[in-house]
């Protein structure tokens, strides 16, 4: 298997539980519910995107022949001391290349894995965080994990229809775009007033890092 990769950085995770927490960040290429084109989005089935997961081209980017090439790379952009190593696998939609082999390899290097997904496609095993967040429309496959976050408000998605789902997390991170500001009060309210979900700010857009 061979990898396609959009970026590899450091930086704060900067959503979810573990915000605040010190990883690389590997962004996969290509997802399943969205080209990535501007001119695709109207029609995807996911529209509101806010990342470029286009291409190899990015700072780190490229494609790797093997898992333990890609795992080494990931390991050079950690210039944090030893221990405590996390690696986030975004995207895009990592799952449509994160394999056995990969896992293995980066556990090597003494790296805690997270993925950040859609929920769309099967996880291999071995993983050590996993973040599943739903999209209307989008069938879920991965109805357990540590966290879910959903993005909010989604038209036609109740986030109660979520809460028998064996996740250990229940998360709302308000919809970012032009409504933004509204969409954060709306999910505040929802928090409130259903206190099986907290909120999940995109801390690292407020802090201005990647
Ligand atoms: C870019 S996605 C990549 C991983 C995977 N494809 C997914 O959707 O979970 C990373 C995270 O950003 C969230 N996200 C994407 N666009 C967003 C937006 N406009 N506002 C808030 N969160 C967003 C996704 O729901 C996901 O939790
Ligand atoms: N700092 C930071 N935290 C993140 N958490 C999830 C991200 C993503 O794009 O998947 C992301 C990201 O792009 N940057
Ligand atoms: S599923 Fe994730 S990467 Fe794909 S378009 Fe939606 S938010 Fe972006
Ligand atoms: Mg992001």
């Amino acid at each position: 298997m061979s990898y396609a990769i959009k970026e590899i950085f450091y930086t704060l995770q900067g959503e979810g539980l573990n915000a605040g927490r010190p990883a690389v960040f590997c962004r996969f290429a290509g997802c399943n519910l969205w080209s990535g084109r501007e001119e695709d989005r109207a029609k995807a089935v996911c529209q509101f995107c806010d990342t470029d997961f286009i291409g190899t081209d990015g700072e780190g980017g490229g494609r790797f022949a093997t898992a333990e090439a890609l795992a080494a790379s990931i390991a050079q952009a950690w210039t944090g001391e030893a221990g405590n190593r996390l690696v986030v696998l975004t995207g895009g939609e990592p799952l449509l290349q994160v394999d056995e082999d990969l896992i293995a390899a980066l556990h090597a290097q003494g790296f805690e894995i997270a993925v950040e997904t859609n929920g769309t496609v099967a996880s291999p095993p071995g993983l050590d965080w996993v973040c599943v967040s739903p999209k209307a429309d989008a069938p879920l496959q991965l109805t357990a994990g540590d966290e879910l976050k959903l993005v909010y408000p989604q038209p036609g998605v109740d986030p109660a229809s979520f809460v028998g789902m064996a996740f250990k997390n229940f998360l709302l991170q308000p919809m970012d775009g032009p409504d933004r500001a509204a969409n954060t009060a709306s999910a505040i309210a929802y928090c409130l007033a259903h206190p099986r979900w907290r909120l999940s700010v995109q801390t690292h857009k407020v802090l201005g890092i990647p």
